[in-house]
Protein backbone atom coordinates (compact mmCIF):
# COMPACT_ATOMS: atom_id res chain seq x y z
CA UNK A 1 0.00 0.00 0.00
CA UNK A 2 1.27 3.16 -0.59
CA UNK A 3 1.20 6.26 1.70
CA UNK A 4 -0.42 8.87 -0.34
CA UNK A 5 0.26 12.26 0.80
CA UNK A 6 -2.30 14.96 -0.23
CA UNK A 7 -1.54 17.28 -4.06
CA UNK A 8 -1.30 20.48 -1.84
CA UNK A 9 1.84 18.82 0.05
CA UNK A 10 2.79 17.23 -2.94
CA UNK A 11 3.43 20.55 -4.60
CA UNK A 12 4.92 22.19 -1.69
CA UNK A 13 7.44 19.60 -1.41
CA UNK A 14 8.96 19.68 -4.56
CA UNK A 15 8.74 23.43 -4.48
CA UNK A 16 10.49 23.85 -1.36
CA UNK A 17 13.34 21.55 -2.68
CA UNK A 18 13.72 22.11 -6.03
CA UNK A 19 12.91 25.86 -6.92
CA UNK A 20 14.28 27.46 -8.74
CA UNK A 21 16.23 24.70 -10.22
CA UNK A 22 19.99 24.62 -10.32
CA UNK A 23 21.58 25.37 -13.93
CA UNK A 24 24.43 27.42 -15.40
CA UNK A 25 24.65 31.09 -16.73
CA UNK A 26 25.69 32.15 -20.38
CA UNK A 27 25.69 35.51 -22.46
CA UNK A 28 23.45 36.09 -24.94
CA UNK A 29 23.67 38.69 -27.33
CA UNK A 30 20.44 40.86 -27.53
CA UNK A 31 19.37 39.44 -31.18
CA UNK A 32 19.07 36.01 -28.81
CA UNK A 33 17.67 36.89 -25.64
CA UNK A 34 13.96 36.17 -26.48
CA UNK A 35 12.55 33.80 -24.77
CA UNK A 36 15.61 33.08 -22.47
CA UNK A 37 15.22 33.30 -18.63
CA UNK A 38 17.06 36.60 -17.31
CA UNK A 39 19.73 35.37 -14.84
CA UNK A 40 20.80 38.97 -12.94
CA UNK A 41 18.74 42.12 -12.35
CA UNK A 42 19.03 44.03 -15.22
CA UNK A 43 20.21 47.83 -13.75
CA UNK A 44 19.79 50.96 -15.24
CA UNK A 45 23.32 52.26 -15.46
CA UNK A 46 21.72 55.53 -17.49
CA UNK A 47 18.70 57.21 -17.17
CA UNK A 48 16.27 57.57 -19.85
CA UNK A 49 15.46 60.21 -21.52
CA UNK A 50 18.88 61.90 -21.00
CA UNK A 51 17.41 65.02 -21.92
CA UNK A 52 13.90 66.59 -21.99
CA UNK A 53 11.73 65.74 -24.76
CA UNK A 54 8.76 67.03 -26.23
CA UNK A 55 6.21 64.66 -27.06
CA UNK A 56 4.40 66.65 -30.21
CA UNK A 57 5.54 68.86 -33.17
CA UNK A 58 4.62 72.19 -31.55
CA UNK A 59 6.16 75.32 -29.74
CA UNK A 60 8.38 75.08 -27.02
CA UNK A 61 6.96 78.03 -24.48
CA UNK A 62 7.22 79.46 -20.46
CA UNK A 63 3.72 77.80 -19.90
CA UNK A 64 2.57 81.22 -17.75
CA UNK A 65 2.73 82.99 -21.03
CA UNK A 66 -0.34 81.10 -22.17
CA UNK A 67 -2.40 80.78 -19.37
CA UNK A 68 -5.83 82.71 -20.45
CA UNK A 69 -5.46 82.79 -23.77
CA UNK A 70 -7.64 81.45 -26.45
CA UNK A 71 -9.32 81.72 -29.93
CA UNK A 72 -10.32 84.81 -29.26
CA UNK A 73 -7.71 86.24 -27.62
CA UNK A 74 -4.59 84.59 -28.73
CA UNK A 75 -1.08 85.04 -26.25
CA UNK A 76 1.45 86.60 -28.55
CA UNK A 77 4.70 85.02 -28.32
CA UNK A 78 7.97 86.54 -30.08
CA UNK A 79 9.68 83.17 -32.45
CA UNK A 80 13.54 83.05 -31.59
CA UNK A 81 14.45 79.94 -32.94
CA UNK A 82 13.73 76.04 -34.22
CA UNK A 83 15.19 73.12 -32.51
CA UNK A 84 17.00 70.57 -34.67
CA UNK A 85 16.69 66.91 -34.03
CA UNK A 86 19.24 65.20 -32.23
CA UNK A 87 21.05 68.59 -31.46
CA UNK A 88 21.47 70.44 -28.36
CA UNK A 89 19.34 73.82 -28.97
CA UNK A 90 21.37 76.73 -29.24
CA UNK A 91 18.65 79.23 -28.16
CA UNK A 92 16.83 79.46 -24.89
CA UNK A 93 13.01 80.55 -24.18
CA UNK A 94 12.38 83.39 -22.03
CA UNK A 95 9.08 84.92 -20.95
CA UNK A 96 7.15 86.02 -23.84
CA UNK A 97 8.96 84.02 -26.32
CA UNK A 98 8.42 80.84 -28.36
CA UNK A 99 10.91 78.15 -29.94
CA UNK A 100 9.53 75.88 -33.14
CA UNK A 101 10.36 72.39 -31.83
CA UNK A 102 9.66 68.56 -33.61
CA UNK A 103 8.43 65.73 -32.01
CA UNK A 104 11.64 64.17 -29.97
CA UNK A 105 13.29 67.40 -30.14
CA UNK A 106 14.94 68.80 -26.81
CA UNK A 107 13.49 71.07 -24.63
CA UNK A 108 15.67 74.48 -25.11
CA UNK A 109 16.21 75.60 -21.35
CA UNK A 110 13.78 78.12 -20.01
CA UNK A 111 10.82 76.10 -21.52
CA UNK A 112 8.60 74.47 -19.65
CA UNK A 113 6.04 73.16 -21.87
CA UNK A 114 5.36 72.57 -25.10
CA UNK A 115 1.96 73.09 -27.16
CA UNK A 116 0.59 71.53 -30.03
CA UNK A 117 1.31 73.85 -33.23
CA UNK A 118 -2.67 72.80 -33.74
CA UNK A 119 -3.14 75.26 -31.21
CA UNK A 120 -0.77 78.36 -32.95
CA UNK A 121 0.12 80.62 -35.95
CA UNK A 122 3.02 82.13 -37.23
CA UNK A 123 1.89 85.55 -38.19
CA UNK A 124 4.86 85.69 -40.65
CA UNK A 125 5.99 88.87 -38.62
CA UNK A 126 8.45 86.56 -36.12
CA UNK A 127 5.54 86.76 -34.01
CA UNK A 128 2.79 83.13 -33.21
CA UNK A 129 -0.21 83.20 -31.84
CA UNK A 130 -1.10 80.57 -29.10
CA UNK A 131 -4.92 79.78 -28.70
CA UNK A 132 -4.53 77.62 -26.18
CA UNK A 133 -3.25 77.30 -22.82
CA UNK A 134 -0.60 74.66 -21.85
CA UNK A 135 0.40 73.76 -17.94
CA UNK A 136 3.50 73.46 -16.69
CA UNK A 137 5.51 70.09 -18.12
CA UNK A 138 2.66 69.68 -20.50
CA UNK A 139 3.86 67.61 -23.96
CA UNK A 140 7.57 67.10 -22.09
CA UNK A 141 9.16 63.65 -21.14
CA UNK A 142 11.53 64.99 -18.65
CA UNK A 143 15.45 63.76 -18.43
CA UNK A 144 15.42 59.98 -16.69
CA UNK A 145 11.04 60.31 -17.00
CA UNK A 146 11.16 56.45 -18.25
CA UNK A 147 14.07 55.46 -16.27
CA UNK A 148 16.19 56.54 -13.19
CA UNK A 149 19.81 55.59 -12.83
CA UNK A 150 20.12 52.60 -10.67
CA UNK A 151 16.69 51.43 -10.84
CA UNK A 152 15.73 47.76 -11.61
CA UNK A 153 14.17 47.30 -14.93
CA UNK A 154 14.55 43.61 -15.11
CA UNK A 155 14.51 41.22 -12.42
CA UNK A 156 16.12 38.01 -12.72
CA UNK A 157 13.64 34.95 -13.51
CA UNK A 158 11.66 37.03 -15.76
CA UNK A 159 11.54 35.54 -18.99
CA UNK A 160 12.52 37.94 -22.04
CA UNK A 161 9.96 39.12 -24.07
CA UNK A 162 10.24 41.90 -27.19
CA UNK A 163 9.44 44.45 -24.65
CA UNK A 164 12.37 43.69 -22.25
CA UNK A 165 14.83 43.55 -25.39
CA UNK A 166 13.50 46.87 -26.43
CA UNK A 167 14.13 48.12 -22.58
CA UNK A 168 17.75 46.36 -22.84
CA UNK A 169 18.00 48.00 -26.41
CA UNK A 170 17.64 51.48 -25.18
CA UNK A 171 20.16 51.05 -22.26
CA UNK A 172 22.47 50.11 -24.96
CA UNK A 173 22.71 46.74 -23.54
CA UNK A 174 23.96 44.21 -26.11
CA UNK A 175 24.66 41.56 -24.27
CA UNK A 176 22.92 40.13 -21.24
CA UNK A 177 23.30 37.11 -19.00
CA UNK A 178 20.51 34.38 -18.65
CA UNK A 179 19.99 30.76 -17.44
CA UNK A 180 21.00 27.86 -20.08
CA UNK A 181 17.84 25.79 -20.95
CA UNK A 182 16.84 23.19 -18.06
CA UNK A 183 18.21 19.98 -19.72
CA UNK A 184 14.90 17.27 -18.87
CA UNK A 185 16.27 13.72 -19.41
CA UNK A 186 12.72 11.70 -20.21
CA UNK A 187 12.23 8.01 -19.66
CA UNK A 188 9.60 5.49 -21.07
CA UNK A 189 9.75 2.09 -19.14
CA UNK A 190 7.52 -1.08 -19.85
CA UNK A 191 7.97 -4.45 -21.66
CA UNK A 192 4.54 -3.54 -23.82
CA UNK A 193 5.66 0.14 -24.27
CA UNK A 194 7.31 0.09 -28.50
CA UNK A 195 8.95 3.45 -30.46
CA UNK A 196 5.86 5.53 -31.57
CA UNK A 197 6.93 4.72 -35.11
CA UNK A 198 6.40 0.79 -34.84
CA UNK A 199 3.19 -0.97 -35.11
CA UNK A 200 2.30 -2.57 -31.70
CA UNK A 201 1.37 -6.73 -32.05
CA UNK A 202 -0.40 -7.96 -29.36
CA UNK A 203 -0.62 -5.85 -26.59
CA UNK A 204 1.89 -3.75 -27.31
CA UNK A 205 1.29 0.10 -26.86
CA UNK A 206 2.89 2.78 -28.54
CA UNK A 207 4.89 5.09 -26.70
CA UNK A 208 2.58 8.35 -25.76
CA UNK A 209 4.15 9.47 -22.73
CA UNK A 210 7.51 10.57 -23.83
CA UNK A 211 6.34 12.78 -26.56
CA UNK A 212 4.16 14.53 -24.25
CA UNK A 213 5.95 15.28 -21.89
CA UNK A 214 8.95 16.37 -24.26
CA UNK A 215 6.96 18.38 -25.87
CA UNK A 216 5.33 19.67 -22.51
CA UNK A 217 8.58 20.18 -21.25
CA UNK A 218 9.86 21.86 -24.56
CA UNK A 219 6.49 24.35 -23.92
CA UNK A 220 8.25 25.33 -20.44
CA UNK A 221 11.52 26.36 -22.23
CA UNK A 222 13.04 23.27 -21.50
CA UNK A 223 15.84 21.12 -23.67
CA UNK A 224 14.43 17.52 -23.67
CA UNK A 225 17.04 14.54 -24.21
CA UNK A 226 15.02 10.93 -24.48
CA UNK A 227 16.50 7.73 -23.95
CA UNK A 228 15.68 4.25 -25.27
CA UNK A 229 12.47 2.73 -23.76
CA UNK A 230 13.63 0.74 -21.15
CA UNK A 231 11.97 -2.88 -20.33
CA UNK A 232 10.87 -3.70 -16.53
CA UNK A 233 13.99 -5.03 -15.70
CA UNK A 234 15.83 -3.26 -12.64
CA UNK A 235 19.01 -3.11 -13.55
CA UNK A 236 18.38 -1.78 -17.06
CA UNK A 237 16.25 1.30 -15.45
CA UNK A 238 18.84 1.77 -12.45
CA UNK A 239 21.58 2.12 -15.49
CA UNK A 240 19.63 4.64 -17.81
CA UNK A 241 18.26 7.30 -14.97
CA UNK A 242 22.23 6.89 -13.79
CA UNK A 243 23.10 7.84 -17.50
CA UNK A 244 20.43 10.58 -17.53
CA UNK A 245 21.94 11.86 -14.51
CA UNK A 246 24.72 12.52 -15.78
CA UNK A 247 23.69 15.14 -18.50
CA UNK A 248 19.98 15.99 -16.82
CA UNK A 249 19.43 18.73 -14.31
CA UNK A 250 15.88 16.96 -13.90
CA UNK A 251 14.97 13.30 -14.94
CA UNK A 252 11.07 12.07 -15.75
CA UNK A 253 10.60 8.37 -16.08
CA UNK A 254 7.03 7.06 -16.74
CA UNK A 255 5.20 3.34 -15.83
CA UNK A 256 6.31 1.44 -13.15
CA UNK A 257 5.47 3.43 -10.82
CA UNK A 258 2.59 1.84 -8.86
CA UNK A 259 3.71 -1.49 -6.24
CA UNK A 260 3.51 -4.32 -8.93
CA UNK A 261 6.19 -7.22 -9.19
CA UNK A 262 7.63 -5.68 -12.37
CA UNK A 263 7.15 -1.89 -11.23
CA UNK A 264 10.93 -0.55 -10.80
CA UNK A 265 10.77 3.01 -10.46
CA UNK A 266 10.66 3.45 -6.85
CA UNK A 267 13.76 1.11 -6.16
CA UNK A 268 15.75 2.66 -8.30
CA UNK A 269 15.07 6.33 -7.63
CA UNK A 270 15.35 5.05 -3.85
CA UNK A 271 18.88 3.54 -4.35
CA UNK A 272 20.09 6.42 -6.33
CA UNK A 273 18.46 9.70 -3.51
CA UNK A 274 16.01 10.21 -0.94
CA UNK A 275 12.60 9.60 -1.86
CA UNK A 276 10.48 12.85 -1.16
CA UNK A 277 6.79 11.01 -1.53
CA UNK A 278 5.50 7.89 -3.06
CA UNK A 279 1.98 8.35 -3.40
CA UNK A 280 -0.22 11.53 -3.87
CA UNK A 281 -4.33 11.33 -2.79
CA UNK A 282 -5.18 12.51 -6.62
CA UNK A 283 -6.93 10.71 -9.35
CA UNK A 284 -5.25 10.45 -11.70
CA UNK A 285 -1.76 10.51 -10.35
CA UNK A 286 -1.74 8.60 -7.51
CA UNK A 287 1.09 6.27 -7.50
CA UNK A 288 3.09 9.35 -8.77
CA UNK A 289 6.73 9.50 -7.06
CA UNK A 290 9.65 12.13 -6.47
CA UNK A 291 13.19 12.07 -5.30
CA UNK A 292 15.94 14.03 -4.74
CA UNK A 293 19.11 12.99 -6.46
CA UNK A 294 22.00 15.00 -5.39
CA UNK A 295 19.98 18.00 -5.71
CA UNK A 296 18.24 16.53 -8.93
CA UNK A 297 14.78 16.02 -8.98
CA UNK A 298 14.04 12.79 -10.77
CA UNK A 299 10.24 12.29 -10.95
CA UNK A 300 8.35 8.81 -11.24
CA UNK A 301 5.45 9.43 -13.10
CA UNK A 302 2.13 6.70 -13.91
CA UNK A 303 1.58 5.00 -17.16
CA UNK A 304 -1.09 5.82 -17.78
CA UNK A 305 -0.92 8.80 -20.12
CA UNK A 306 -3.50 11.20 -18.54
CA UNK A 307 -2.17 10.56 -14.91
CA UNK A 308 1.20 11.48 -16.41
CA UNK A 309 0.33 14.26 -18.26
CA UNK A 310 -1.30 15.92 -15.10
CA UNK A 311 0.98 14.91 -12.74
CA UNK A 312 3.48 16.66 -15.19
CA UNK A 313 1.28 20.16 -15.09
CA UNK A 314 0.76 19.98 -11.57
CA UNK A 315 4.23 19.33 -9.84
CA UNK A 316 6.72 19.30 -12.95
CA UNK A 317 5.50 22.83 -15.03
CA UNK A 318 5.75 24.94 -11.85
CA UNK A 319 9.35 24.07 -11.54
CA UNK A 320 10.20 24.40 -15.14
CA UNK A 321 7.89 27.35 -16.05
CA UNK A 322 9.05 29.62 -13.71
CA UNK A 323 7.31 33.15 -14.54
CA UNK A 324 5.50 31.77 -17.99
CA UNK A 325 2.98 30.58 -15.56
CA UNK A 326 -0.50 28.75 -17.38
CA UNK A 327 -3.02 30.82 -17.39
CA UNK A 328 -6.27 30.01 -14.79
CA UNK A 329 -9.78 30.98 -15.55
CA UNK A 330 -12.55 31.02 -13.48
CA UNK A 331 -15.98 29.36 -14.91
CA UNK A 332 -19.26 27.57 -13.92
CA UNK A 333 -19.74 23.64 -14.20
CA UNK A 334 -22.43 23.11 -16.47
CA UNK A 335 -23.02 19.36 -14.88
CA UNK A 336 -22.51 17.97 -11.82
CA UNK A 337 -19.40 15.66 -11.52
CA UNK A 338 -19.24 12.81 -8.75
CA UNK A 339 -16.28 11.80 -6.31
CA UNK A 340 -16.10 10.18 -3.91
CA UNK A 341 -12.73 8.05 -3.23
CA UNK A 342 -11.04 9.53 -0.94
CA UNK A 343 -8.50 11.60 -3.51
CA UNK A 344 -8.95 15.02 -5.20
CA UNK A 345 -10.01 14.44 -8.33
CA UNK A 346 -8.66 16.88 -11.26
CA UNK A 347 -11.18 16.44 -14.38
CA UNK A 348 -10.90 17.54 -17.78
CA UNK A 349 -13.11 20.14 -19.14
CA UNK A 350 -13.73 22.19 -22.60
CA UNK A 351 -14.50 25.70 -21.81
CA UNK A 352 -17.56 27.38 -23.75
CA UNK A 353 -19.35 31.22 -23.60
CA UNK A 354 -23.22 29.99 -22.57
CA UNK A 355 -25.57 32.90 -21.65
CA UNK A 356 -22.51 35.36 -21.37
CA UNK A 357 -20.99 33.11 -18.48
CA UNK A 358 -17.55 30.82 -18.86
CA UNK A 359 -18.98 27.73 -18.59
CA UNK A 360 -17.12 24.62 -18.08
CA UNK A 361 -18.04 21.49 -19.89
CA UNK A 362 -16.87 18.06 -18.50
CA UNK A 363 -15.34 15.41 -20.47
CA UNK A 364 -15.90 12.05 -19.25
CA UNK A 365 -13.36 9.06 -20.02
CA UNK A 366 -10.91 7.02 -18.12
CA UNK A 367 -7.59 8.10 -17.01
CA UNK A 368 -5.56 6.55 -19.73
CA UNK A 369 -7.02 8.19 -22.86
CA UNK A 370 -5.20 10.94 -23.92
CA UNK A 371 -7.34 10.96 -27.16
CA UNK A 372 -10.02 12.76 -24.88
CA UNK A 373 -8.16 15.42 -23.59
CA UNK A 374 -7.72 16.50 -27.64
CA UNK A 375 -11.61 18.01 -26.60
CA UNK A 376 -10.08 20.00 -23.49
CA UNK A 377 -8.82 23.22 -22.81
CA UNK A 378 -7.74 22.14 -19.09
CA UNK A 379 -9.02 20.59 -15.83
CA UNK A 380 -9.93 21.53 -12.17
CA UNK A 381 -9.63 20.09 -9.20
CA UNK A 382 -12.46 18.39 -6.93
CA UNK A 383 -11.27 18.48 -2.99
CA UNK A 384 -10.13 14.76 -1.56
CA UNK A 385 -13.26 15.40 0.91
CA UNK A 386 -16.41 16.65 -1.56
CA UNK A 387 -18.28 13.75 -2.95
CA UNK A 388 -18.36 16.09 -5.98
CA UNK A 389 -19.48 19.05 -7.35
CA UNK A 390 -23.04 20.55 -8.77
CA UNK A 391 -23.93 21.96 -11.62
CA UNK A 392 -23.23 25.71 -11.36
CA UNK A 393 -20.98 25.78 -9.61
CA UNK A 394 -17.75 28.14 -9.72
CA UNK A 395 -14.21 26.30 -10.52
CA UNK A 396 -11.30 27.35 -11.03
CA UNK A 397 -9.68 25.69 -14.45
CA UNK A 398 -6.29 25.52 -15.21
CA UNK A 399 -5.70 25.60 -18.75
CA UNK A 400 -3.12 23.07 -20.65
CA UNK A 401 -1.19 26.64 -22.32
N1 LIG B 1 -2.80 -3.10 -7.29
C1 LIG B 1 -2.75 -1.85 -7.73
N2 LIG B 1 -2.66 -1.64 -9.03
C2 LIG B 1 -2.62 -0.38 -9.48
C3 LIG B 1 -2.70 0.70 -8.60
C4 LIG B 1 -2.75 0.44 -7.22
O1 LIG B 1 -2.78 1.35 -6.37
N3 LIG B 1 -2.75 -0.85 -6.83
N4 LIG B 1 -2.70 1.96 -9.10
C5 LIG B 1 -3.22 2.12 -10.42
C6 LIG B 1 -3.01 3.45 -10.89
S1 LIG B 1 -3.98 4.63 -10.14
C7 LIG B 1 -2.19 3.75 -11.93
S2 LIG B 1 -2.10 5.37 -12.49
C8 LIG B 1 -1.40 2.74 -12.61
C9 LIG B 1 0.00 3.29 -12.91
O2 LIG B 1 0.89 2.32 -12.78
P1 LIG B 1 2.34 2.35 -13.37
O3 LIG B 1 2.94 3.69 -13.29
O4 LIG B 1 3.09 1.27 -12.72
O5 LIG B 1 2.12 2.13 -14.91
P2 LIG B 1 2.22 0.83 -15.78
O6 LIG B 1 1.63 -0.31 -15.09
O7 LIG B 1 3.61 0.72 -16.24
O8 LIG B 1 1.27 1.29 -16.96
C10 LIG B 1 -0.07 1.61 -16.78
C11 LIG B 1 -0.75 1.70 -18.16
O9 LIG B 1 -0.17 2.74 -18.91
C12 LIG B 1 0.38 2.25 -20.14
N5 LIG B 1 1.64 2.95 -20.41
C13 LIG B 1 2.76 2.91 -19.68
N6 LIG B 1 3.72 3.67 -20.26
C14 LIG B 1 3.19 4.15 -21.37
C15 LIG B 1 3.70 5.00 -22.39
N7 LIG B 1 4.98 5.46 -22.37
N8 LIG B 1 2.89 5.33 -23.41
C16 LIG B 1 1.62 4.86 -23.45
N9 LIG B 1 1.08 4.08 -22.50
C17 LIG B 1 1.86 3.72 -21.47
C18 LIG B 1 0.64 0.79 -19.87
O10 LIG B 1 0.71 0.03 -21.05
C19 LIG B 1 -0.53 0.42 -18.98
O11 LIG B 1 -1.68 0.18 -19.75
O12 LIG B 1 -1.35 1.57 -11.86
C20 LIG B 1 -2.65 1.12 -11.42
N10 LIG B 1 -2.51 -0.17 -10.83
O1 LIG C 1 -3.71 7.44 -10.50
MO1 LIG C 1 -4.29 6.40 -11.70
O2 LIG C 1 -3.72 7.51 -12.83
O3 LIG C 1 -5.94 7.02 -11.28
O4 LIG C 1 -5.16 5.58 -12.95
Amino acid sequence: MLEVVSLDDARSAVADRFFPLRRGVRQVPLDAAAGCVLARDVVAQEGVPSFDRSTVDGYAVVAADTFGCSDALPALLTLVGEVDMGAKPEMACSPGTCVRIPTGGQVPDGADAVVMLEYCEEYGDGTVGVAKPVAPGGNIVFENDDVKPGEVLISAGTTLLPHHVGTLASLGMVNCEVYEQVNVGVISTGDEIVPTDAVPVASQMRDVNAPVLASAAEACGAHVTRFPIVPDRYDVLLATVRAALESCDMVLVSGGSSAGRKDNTERVLSELGEMLFHGIAVKPGKPTMCADVAGVPAFGLPGHPVAAYFMFLELVRPLLAGDRKALSVAAKLSAGVPSNHGRSELVPVRLEQRDGQVTAVPIRGKSGLISQLSRADGFFAIGRNLEGLAAGAEVDVRMFS
